[in-house]
């Protein structure tokens, strides 16, 4: 892979770093400025000295004052620098962070629970790396590109021909650069490899000790880890001796480019042809012109190094920048509509939806929940219960037809209408799942709901009967692992409730709960004031909704698109709750 490729790779996370330029630019700026009165030292240095030595002057008032101008300069920008590109890091972090969030939250990935745990963590060391790179080695790079151009553009007004003797020098050192790069990494990863197949030949002959004792094979074990140790020890020294041989070519170049410098300064002053003539360059001025043309070699150095290294951060712009680039499952209303007031009723008007390149799961599906109803969904496995309270929770649009909350007047609004924000208010979700966060109680309870008094929160736990068990200053452990079943559940719904939603959409949440607790979490259902639709396969649960709506399995449609005509919605139960 080329750098050209890399650097593509790397530039198509900007748009989502777009707001941090000011940043960017900044910490370049500071970076740079840096670097320039580093370079600006050591050429006074080598100025005054070459004048001491020639001249036999002494510094002047006004070099004493540039010189301590600088350093004081120096050490402003070096303690700035470290704030600055710290500060950004930060920010690049959490954006990237966030970006990749944002996506997966509105992608397939985030809604089908597809994204794994190790997936994230990937993804998360990814990013780490490259707020390294954004925060950091933008700006060392833009800096020693900008102090190769400086020292190139000053030699070269000083003396073209020394200009010409820098610019081939930078170019070697650079190629050299580049070239030991594929080396090394060819060689790092054969180390890498080596050594990884050693610990996992450790590892397993510990893991089977017994049989090793057992068979006598203790010796031969050892023979062969000798074996792979100078192996790997072998290639160690490859590789070292490669990068000896390239920082010793290194310095032969930046000699050779002193060498060079000096050698045409003496040529434009005529002394290597005995003419005399022209002395283009004052013989003071050599050592800062043998200065200017180092540090521009120091600088092509030391950006060709750190470009010949992105490689390995390659592979993971790709992935995040993948991540970033999902395309959304639903999306904002260009002009949101106004939810109406008052309780909200559920129509699923002539829906269809298939999950991508799969049969239809509804199709031109109807059904209605009145304003303050409580309906069941019932059906065998895989009838599409747990997708229909995911259309009515919008975390999926339909194909066809609409999903849309209704006024007691009639008013209706597609959800896909909505602002997000209006939606969650209205409707909440009491998920299969019954996941919790990390944190507390009190925070999972204010997860999207801004602050309520500890006084309703409590009230709350009281109402789902968790309050003989839990506090609100209680900590749940990662995901809510200290709970059981059926304490998770009494959370979650306990959680849906703070938000006194107007719609409550519960999928099986009773599926996996003893008689007891199911038969106290449909009572908390049954005594909500609202509009109920909950997904179950328990005949108790199922008894105390008004209404139940029956949505036909696969096996029942005989092989047919599955539609459920408004007569399907029919099927009741008597009310009683
Ligand atoms: N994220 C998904 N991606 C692809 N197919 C899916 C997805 N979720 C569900 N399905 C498929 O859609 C169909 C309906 O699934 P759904 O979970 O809605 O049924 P269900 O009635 O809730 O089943 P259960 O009672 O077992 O929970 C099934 O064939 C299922 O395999």
């Amino acid at each position: 892979m080329t750098t050209v490729s890399a650097l593509r790779a790397l530039r198509g996370l900007l748009p989502a770093l777009r707001p941090e330029w000011r940043g960017m630019l900044w910490s370049y700026l500071v970076g740079t400025v840096s670097a320039l009165a580093l370079a600006a030292l050591t050429v006074l240095t080598a100025w005054a000295v070459g004048r001491a030595v020639v001249e036999g002057e002494p510094p002047g008032a006004v070099w004493w004052a540039a010189v301590i101008g600088l350093v004081v300069l120096r050490t402003v920008l070096t303690w700035q620098e470290m704030d600055v590109s710290h500060a950004l890091a930060y920010r690049v972090l959490a954006r990237l962070r966030m970006a990749l969030f944002d996506a997966y939250a509105r992608s397939v990935p985030g809604r089908r629970r597809e994204h794994s745990g190790r997936a994230a963590t990937v993804a998360m060391g990814d990013i780490e790396k490259l707020e390294f790179f954004y925060a950091h080695t933008v700006a060392q790079i833009g800096a020693s590109v900008t102090v190769f151009l400086a020292a190139l553009a000053t030699a070269t007004v000083l003396l073209p021909q020394a200009g010409a003797v820098m610019l081939v020098g930078s170019a070697a050192v650079a190629a050299s650069a580049f070239a030991w790069a594929r080396t090394a990494r060819r060689l790092g990863e054969e180390e890498q490899r080596e050594r990884s197949a050693l610990s996992a030949r450790m590892v397993d002959a510990l893991g089977a000790l017994r049989e090793v004792l057992a068979y006598g094979l203790a010796p031969r074990i050892v023979a062969e880890t000798d074996a792979a140790t100078a192996a790997a020890a072998a290639t160690t020294r490859r590789r070292e001796l490669v990068a000896q041989l390239v920082t010793a070519l290194r310095e032969l170049i930046v000699t050779a480019v002193v060498i060079g410098v000096i050698a045409v300064s003496a040529s434009a002053a005529g002394v290597l042809s005995g003419s005399g003539a022209g002395a283009a360059l004052s013989p003071a001025l050599l050592p800062a012109l043998v200065a200017l043309a180092v540090a521009g070699v120091a600088a092509t150095t030391e950006a060709a190094t750190t470009l010949s290294q992105l490689h390995p951060l390659v592979a993971g712009a790709d992935r995040v920048a993948a991540g970033i680039n999902r395309p959304p499952v639903v999306s904002e209303p260009a002009a949101a509509r106004r939810l109406p007031v008052g309780p909200l009723g559920l129509r699923f008007r002539d829906v269809g939806f298939a999950y991508d390149g799969r049969e239809p799961v509804l199709a031109s599906w109807f059904a209605e929940i009145a304003p303050g109803e409580h309906v069941g969904l019932a059906g065998p496995s895989g009838a599409g219960k747990s997708t229909a309270v995911a259309l009515a929770a919008r975390l999926w649009d339909p194909a066809s037809g609409a999903v849309e909350l209704v006024g007691g007047d009639g008013d209706a609004v597609a959800l896909s209408e909505l602002d997000d924000t209006d939606l969650r208010g209205a409707v909440a979700l009491v998920d299969q799942d019954a996941t919790l966060f990390h944190g507390t109680v009190r925070e999972n309870l204010l997860r999207g709901t801004g602050t309520r008094p500890d006084a309703d929160l409590a009230a709350v736990l009281e109402r789902v009967g968790a309050d003989g068990w839990i506090g609100l200053d209680d900590g749940l452990g990662e995901s809510g692992v200290r709970l059981s079943g059926g304490q998770r559940a009494r959370l979650c719904l306990a959680r849906a409730l703070v938000r006194s939603p107007r719609v409550l959409l519960v999928d099986e949440v009773t599926a996996s709960l003893d008689p007891a607790t199911e038969r106290a979490i449909s009572d908390v259902i049954a005594g909500f004031d609202g509009t109920v639709l909950i997904a179950s396969h328990r005949a108790e649960t199922l008894a105390r909704c008004d209404r139940v709506i029956r949505i036909e399995g696969p096996g029942e449609r005989g092989g047919q698109a599955p539609v459920t005509t408004r007569m399907d919605t029919a099927g009741t139960s008597p009310p009683s709750r």
